[in-house]
């Protein structure tokens, strides 16, 4: 039987460092992501996409926020709808394109997903979800004062605005997702889901945040019953001693030695630390199954047990 992946796919996925956020630029680094991902499908794998979304929900609000004198700024929910909306329709015409090459006629969707928090989540008082565009330390100061921003600094890449990220709690189209996974390949949950609070008559109401796509995949991943949870980002392996003299980049991770780790504060809050706590969390919730952080161009390799940082419950 072939074997489900939940891919979670990071920043470098869909634009290129540095460059700005524009739909152009998008779309030529999204062909290449595709190409990896058909290859993936070519495998035999079935496959549900989980994508960011920090770079363009930062630069649809931002821009939302700057035409506020002609027409109404967009709440954040809807912003957040906006990015899985564009980023989908891109991954849909690039996966289309890939899949064409290789005469495979697959069917690819995107499912505007809405995801649960809660209210009280302690996420909303602590902003640590970076977005949009990098700014300099000065620019960023100048932000806060301004326009009431919370700043910080981002893995030594700049300054980033910081929104609240509260914990997804249920996806609240899950059971279209299951229904559609064996016969496409689902882009699902992408920026982590547009965040909703479920009030006890179970209405839905949108709020301002973004979630981490990372905790979403691993949610979707449970759900799903996925027998792989995979975080494909800008590094090969997951590091200790990350960008020092002495690095170690580590090919395998236990529990346990993960829960070491972190309590050492070995992984970076806000980038790599969510990704080893979404892998955690789906091997303690599955004890005979993987996670895997690797690079987009190491998939295949990594899914072969030749590269990436492989977790699993014991040694
Ligand atoms: N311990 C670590 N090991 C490897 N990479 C790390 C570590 N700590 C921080 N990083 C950084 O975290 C980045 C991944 O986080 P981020 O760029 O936020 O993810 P995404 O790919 O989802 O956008 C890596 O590219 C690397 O620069
Ligand atoms: N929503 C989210 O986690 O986006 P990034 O991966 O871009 O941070």
């Amino acid at each position: 039987m072939a074997e489900k992946i939940v891919l979670a796919l990071g920043g470098n996925a869909l634009q290129s460092g540095g460059e700005a956020a524009t739909a152009e630029g998008q779309l030529t680094v999204i062909h290449k992501t595709c190409e990896y991902i058909a290859q993936l499908n070519q495998q035999g794998y079935e496959m549900a996409i989980v994508h960011g979304n920090g770079p363009q929900v930062g630069r649809i609000v931002l821009a939302s926020e700057t035409a506020k004198d002609v027409t109404p700024a967009m709440p954040f929910d809807v912003c957040g709808a906006m990015s899985q909306g564009y980023i989908g329709y891109h991954l849909q015409q690039g996966l289309k394109y890939a899949l064409n090459k290789r005469n495979e006629s697959f069917p690819v969707v995107t499912i505007l997903t809405q995801v649960v928090v809660d209210k009280k989540d302690p996420g909303f008082k602590n902003p640590t979800k970076p977005i949009g565009p990098f700014y300099s330390k000065e620019e960023a100061m100048e932000l806060e004062r301004e326009k009431g921003y919370v700043m910080k600094e981002d893995s030594g890449r700049g300054y980033r605005r910081v929104v609240a990220s509260p914990l997804p709690q249920r996806i609240v189209e899950i059971e279209a997702v299951k229904e559609l996974w064996p016969k496409a390949i689902v882009i699902t949950c992408g920026g982590g889901g547009i965040p909703v609070t479920e009030n006890p008559t179970g209405c839905l109401n949108g709020t301002a945040a973004v979630i981490d796509k990372d905790f979403a995949a691993e949610l979707l991943a449970e759900q799903v019953g996925a027998d792989i949870l995979m975080i494909l980002t800008e590094v090969e392996k997951v590091a200790i001693n990350y960008n020092k003299p002495d690095q170690k980049n580590l090919d395998h991770l236990s529990l346990k030695e993960a829960h070491e780790y972190c309590e050492q504060g070995q992984f970076a809050p806000g980038s790599m630390l969510p990704k080893v706590q979404a892998a955690m969390k789906f091997v303690r919730a599955n004890p005979s199954k993987r996670a895997i952080i690797t690079s987009l161009d190491k998939a295949l390799e990594a899914l072969d047990g030749k590269t990436g940082t492989v977790f699993t419950f014991n040694n």
